[in-house]
């Protein structure tokens, strides 16, 4: 028999577990290749769909809804900006996942992104932390990705996303044309970095 205590202990127990597995998930694809040089990153979001993730992600409870992909095009006479390369196409990529990512949190749900390449954080961050006054990030990955327009070697933007993003950075970012939607969401104590074994001396 069960006593007063186990069963609230017992009903607790389900009721997180019902919690983790009724987790509502928006999955939205961001096919963007521009933020570096190889154009085949482009087809992530749906290499990602092939190899199970929908259902790898269903098998763990989560309750699914996929707005699909989103569709970027290049801007016209997109010329580099300060060393800086295809600063309107990102820009305005960047721009649509942040009012994508927002609508998916008005929806309920946590949102998933399938990149493409990582020039990508700038919009899913920023459209989190339109929802998320006390946002923190967790960046796992071999590169800090926080070069400035000035400090950047390859020009690539796909090195820069997070510069953009801290607000005590915001003197080094120059009006970039593509980013005048953007404002920076995160203080610098808010990120922690996991992993980096290839920071540029510029981002040191
Ligand atoms: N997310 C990445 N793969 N970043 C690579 C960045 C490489 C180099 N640090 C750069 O700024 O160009």
């Amino acid at each position: 028999m069960m006593s007063g205590k186990s069963l609230v202990l017992l009903n607790r127990g389900v009721s997180m577990i019902s919690r983790r597995f009724n987790h509502n998930v928006g999955i939205i694809g961001a096919p963007l290749s521009r933020g570096q040089g190889k154009e085949g990153v482009r087809m992530g979001p749906d290499a990602l769909r092939k190899s199970g993730l929908m259902t790898a992600l269903q098998t763990g409870g989560c309750n699914l809804k996929d707005y699909g992909n989103l569709k970027f095009e290049d801007e016209p006479e997109d010329e580099t900006f300060r060393n800086v390369k295809m600063p309107r196409t990102v820009g305005k990529a960047n721009e649509k996942l942040s009012q994508a990512v927002s609508l998916i949190k008005a929806d309920g749900r946590t949102c998933v992104i399938l990149g493409g390449d990582h020039s990508l954080a700038i919009g899913s961050i920023s459209g989190n932390a339109a929802f998320h006054s006390n946002l923190c990030v967790v960046w796992v990955d071999a590169h800090a990705d926080i070069n400035t327009p000035s400090t950047t070697p390859s020009g690539n933007l796909h090195g820069q996303p997070v510069s953009f993003l801290i607000k005590e950075l915001k003197t080094e970012i120059p009006a970039l044309p593509g980013f005048s939607w953007l404002e920076p969401c995160l203080s610098a104590k808010d990120i922690v970095y996991v992993g980096l074994r290839d920071v540029d001396p510029g981002e040191k």
